[in-house]
């Protein structure tokens, strides 16, 4: 690691028992704060988050919206009776075609909510705990010049108590390493859990699909600097698994973020189809997959 990351790091990392509430609540004065969980087909685990942020934070959440993200179970209303305020991602901003992924969900949401402060949690955690919330706002409520923060954590893989994250071991971090070195203190690149000042956030743009995060972490580093992000450690993180042929899909669209931004090229020109292969009674089968994302331009230019 570049000794300035080195650095970086022992500055600007913390825990999240660091950033007890009766603190935070002090800390907040009027600023507001949103969480948001962007969900699809998670009826399993939302409405534990929801109801448990609710339960546990309400002096801190001002606002807790769950972006339905073209569910096909009954997540909406399992969010809903949990008591967030539920939004279908297609009917945020419909004037403008709708696109497809995480991404996309995330980008909208700054469009329907108000806090000066948002924090993004993956609605697929289970023994999720509110000091993932707590902790994401440590850094932002108390130091004016952070504007976003990475949640990290370990991640246990079947019977073993790390080994998750395999997109992120072995295609984020590699190309993090490669070519931004700067980025390469931050333990959860790709973690789903993170918070940042709106300010920041409506100023840079958002990646559809799978490449949000990366794409996030490049933009802020090149709009505010290495010096304005922060991470916590957030203890350990459980969630549902995909496939590795699901992953191969994640890996392509991190893969397309990270070439956009090292040639300039923008997202959303071209279509990339991934192959990948099934064997069948008749051998080998191709099955081709559309992995292609796009890029929403920053919010704020959109919104004024
Ligand atoms: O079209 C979609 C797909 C997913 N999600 C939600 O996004 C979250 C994360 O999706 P998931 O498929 O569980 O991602 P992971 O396999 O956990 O992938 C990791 O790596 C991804 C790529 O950086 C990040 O987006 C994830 O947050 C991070 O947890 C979950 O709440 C999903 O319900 C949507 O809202 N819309
Ligand atoms: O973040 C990642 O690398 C992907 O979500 C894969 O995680 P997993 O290997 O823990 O399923």
């Amino acid at each position: 690691m570049l000794p300035e990351v080195l650095a970086w790091s022992g500055r600007r990392s913390s825990s999240a028992s660091d950033w007890p509430l009766p603190a935070l609540l002090d800390a907040k004065g009027t600023t507001t704060i949103s969480v948001v969980l962007p969900a699809r087909n998670e009826r399993e685990t939302v409405g534990e988050i929801v109801a448990a942020i609710r339960r546990d934070l309400p002096g801190l959440v001002d606002e807790l919206v769950v972006i339905d993200s073209r569910s096909t179970d009954d997540t909406a209303a399992v969010a809903l009776k949990a008591g967030a305020t539920v939004i279908a991602q297609d009917e945020i901003l419909p004037d403008l075609k709708p696109l497809d992924g995480k991404g996309e969900a995330l980008w909208k949401s700054l469009a329907v909510t108000s806090g000066d402060l948002l924090v993004f949690i993956d609605s697929d955690l289970r023994e999720f705990e509110t000091s993932f919330v707590t902790g994401l706002l440590g850094p932002l409520l108390t130091d004016p010049t952070v504007a976003y923060v990475k949640g990290c954590y370990d991640r246990p893989f079947g019977a073993e108590q790390t080994g998750g994250g395999r997109v992120t071991e072995l295609v984020a971090r590699p190309l993090i390493n490669l070519h931004w070195p700067e980025l390469a203190g931050f333990v959860q690149p790709l973690s789903g859990e993170y918070a940042g000042r709106r300010t920041a956030l409506e100023r840079v743009p958002f990646v559809t699909g799978y490449g949000v995060e990366l794409g996030l972490l490049i933009d802020l580093l090149g709009l505010c600097g290495l010096d304005a992000l922060a991470q916590v450690d957030l203890g350990r993180r459980v969630h549902s698994h995909q496939s590795t042929e699901a992953l191969g899909g994640m890996a392509a669209q991190i893969m397309q973020t990270a070439w956009s931004r090292l040639t300039g090229v923008p997202l959303g020109s071209g279509q990339m189809r991934l192959t990948q292969f099934r064997r069948s009674a008749l051998g080998h089968e191709p099955v081709e997959h559309d992995v292609s994302v796009a890029q929403r331009p920053p919010m704020a230019g959109v919104l004024s």
